[in-house]
């Protein structure tokens, strides 16, 4: 009988420390954290205000260094990452250039780096994955804020890049707005077989749209624990009213108040 071989991981992270000087004394905003995940997840991080989120986040982009342990972002440290352009990082606001239009802010990346070949098609790919063909002439400000943020997905998938972290995109849309957004982000997942990190506050938004969630504490920022979600996919509006997707969210909810306990 053969035995299943699992892939080596896309993201490892061993012992994480990262401890900030602060005005009288230092701030632990992770301790010990450790995670393994696999090519093609989807995980979220979730956990109070101040637990470590984007700090883990911002430490595997590259754009911090850490206080102790080891990081490999497909296979590599986060530095050759970067340079190789292996993820694209989505933030909380759009921060789109308001006098490019659309396609030429998706555009902007390929332009600056010089990347050979047709930028254009490759940027209308990415509009399209998106949902935004149709926008690639508007303006950023004729835009509703949902589409805005999809168009900063769609900058950071530019290059390409086997990894998406998004720290919070669509925290600032109303509901409805974010529920619509996460069935998109899931189709674009399936489509495209990224590994995405996604932090939230949203323990639904988390069980919605993740295959594992990872459940942070604050002060020291620790991984509390790492939930399965089982649901099955394609995700839709009934995942939502599922009993499992319930017992899932209560498992979450359990933990996080365990953490701050
Ligand atoms: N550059 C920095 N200098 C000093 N302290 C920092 C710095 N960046 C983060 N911190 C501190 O580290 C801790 C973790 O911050 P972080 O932003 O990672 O938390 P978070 O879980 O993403 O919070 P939120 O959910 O509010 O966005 C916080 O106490 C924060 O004040």
């Amino acid at each position: 009988m053969t035995q299943a071989v699992s892939p080596d991981p896309i993201v490892l992270v061993r012992d994480l420390g990262m401890v900030f000087p602060v005005p009288g004394g230092q701030t632990v905003a992770l301790q010990n954290a450790s995670l393994s995940i696999q090519p093609g997840e989807f995980i979220s991080l979730i956990g109070p205000s101040g637990c470590g989120k984007t700090t883990l986040l911002r430490l595997l982009a590259d754009l911090v260094q850490p206080t102790s342990g080891d990081i490999r972002v497909n296979g590599q440290p986060p530095s050759a990452a970067r340079r190789g352009r292996q993820y694209g990082y989505v933030f909380q606001a759009p921060a789109l250039m308001e006098w490019r239009s659309v396609l030429k802010n998706v555009l902007l990346p390929l332009e600056v780096m010089r990347v050979p070949g047709d930028r254009v098609a490759r940027a209308r790919e990415m509009l399209r994955l998106v949902g935004l063909e149709k926008f690639e002439r508007s303006y950023p400000w004729q835009l509703s804020g949902g589409m805005q943020q999809r168009v900063s997905i769609a900058r950071a998938l530019a290059f390409d890049p086997p990894l998406l972290f998004m720290d919070e995109p669509f925290g600032a849309l109303d509901e409805i707005t974010r529920e619509r957004l996460n069935l998109e982000l899931l189709r674009l997942w399936r489509e495209t077989g990224k590994t995405i990190i996604f932090v939230t506050h949203s323990i639904p938004e988390a069980v919605f749209l993740s295959t594992r969630v990872v459940v942070m504490t604050a002060r020291p920022g620790k991984i509390e624990g790492i939930v399965d979600v089982d649901l099955p996919h394609p995700r839709s509006d009934e995942t939502r009213e599922s009993p499992r997707f319930f017992e899932i969210a209560t498992e979450i909810r359990e933990l996080l108040k365990k953490g701050h306990a």
